[in-house]
């Protein structure tokens, strides 16, 4: 790793070690993919099929382009981050008595999940992360508003600012990906309308510290259902399970005993679980299942879970913020097959073609 890398940190929280694998992530630049540079768009393609993750580096210099004002506000550091992050420990307020409302046996809408209310694996092992989500049609009014903690309500504006931002740091990546999968102008952008319904979700994450003498798994290891992901987080703990042939970054330091790394699953299979670590102006990207279904499997969907946050870490409340984008509510799930490469893929089995909303 370089030098300059290893020196992106965020101030205010302790640093994330040098002592354990990190996932080998590209750097995307979002300044030259709004600049159509073509070197940029070919990094693009080639994380979305060989990893499925990328970071998207949003620091940019060109003050006049579209995304800059929103972006800038959407750094790791920047202000709308820490004004969520401030949200969020508000929120651990209401959270609570939401909590005691749900209890009273009012229905609400199962938007937030409690710590340890899910179970990991077959040893009945609890999670260690809350979250609450936000959906994208609630803000934008496109459906009824919900039930909401007040404070969620008190920030509808800046909640507004940030689903419009990350839909189109997302529409541009679609279009990139939309012409190197040679689909017709615009298809992929036209099933992800910002005002058509659909399932998108803002998700702000909690985990507490983990005791010293247990720490394991928060979140367990899942693909995203939706299209594409935009993820903020500032401490590590997600971990990405890398397919056999992408080699992990070795530690530039050996490993201290506090951090005891596991990096191979259960299967044995070549497979290995490493940390990503989290950069300052830059948003981590994945894609969900969604894009492997339209592409026919050109594109991948990596596996990823939490778990405690490595080496100094590991004493400090992680938080992250998520949007999850979906296709629209009315999209049947499928290999877009117009696209002769994407034909191709498929091939003539017949496949399962689901519901974006519904599932079925
Ligand atoms: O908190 C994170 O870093 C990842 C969360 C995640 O993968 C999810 O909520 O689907
Ligand atoms: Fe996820």
């Amino acid at each position: 790793m370089s030098p300059d890398l290893r020196e992106e940190k965020f101030p205010g929280i302790p640093p994330f070690p040098d002592s354990v694998h990190t996932a080998p992530l590209l750097r995307i630049s979002l300044y030259k993919l709004l600049l159509q540079d073509p070197t940029e768009q070919d990094q693009l393609w080639r994380a979305c099929c060989d990893l499925g993750f990328f970071y998207l580096d949003l620091r940019l210099s060109l003050a006049n382009k579209n995304l800059y004002k929103s972006s800038s506000n959407l750094e790791v550091d920047g202000p709308l981050f820490s004004q969520m992050q401030t949200g969020c420990s508000l929120l651990e307020k209401s959270y609570f008595s939401y909590r005691l409302k749900r209890n009273s046996g009012m229905n609400l809408p199962a938007t937030y999940k409690g710590l340890g209310s899910g179970v990991l694996d077959k040893s009945g092992a609890k999670d260690r992360i809350e979250f609450y989500n936000v959906s994208k049609d609630d803000i934008l009014g496109i459906s009824n508003a919900l039930p909401a903690p007040a404070m969620l309500n008190n920030h509808k504006p800046v909640l507004r600012s940030y689903i419009q931002t990350s839909h189109s740091l997302i529409s541009l990546i679609l279009g990139v990906l939309n012409k190197r999968l040679q689909l017709p102008e615009s298809r992929l952008q036209g099933l992800h309308r910002l005002k058509a319904a659909s399932g998108d979700q803002v998700r702000f994450l909690r985990a507490p510290p983990q005791p010293k003498e247990d720490r394991g798994t928060a979140l367990e290891g899942h693909t995203d259902f939706g299209s594409i992901t935009v993820l903020f987080n500032k401490m590590g703990g997600l971990q990405v399970r890398l397919p056999a042939g992408i080699e992990p970054i070795p530690p530039s330091r050996s490993n201290s005993l506090d951090t005891i790394e596991q990096l191979h699953g259960e299967n044995g299979d070549g497979e290995k679980w490493v940390y990503v670590r989290p950069l300052p102006g830059h948003a981590i990207i994945n894609l969900g299942d969604a894009m492997v279904k339209f592409s026919g499997g050109i594109l991948r969907s990596d596996i990823h879970r939490v778990v405690s946050p490595p080496g100094a870490q590991a004493g400090t409340t992680r938080f992250s913020l998520v949007y999850f984008s979906r296709p629209e509510d009315k999209v049947m799930l499928g290999a877009l097959k117009e696209s002769p490469l994407i034909a191709q893929s498929a091939g003539d089995e017949p496949e399962e073609v689901i519901n974006s909303r519904t599932g079925y």
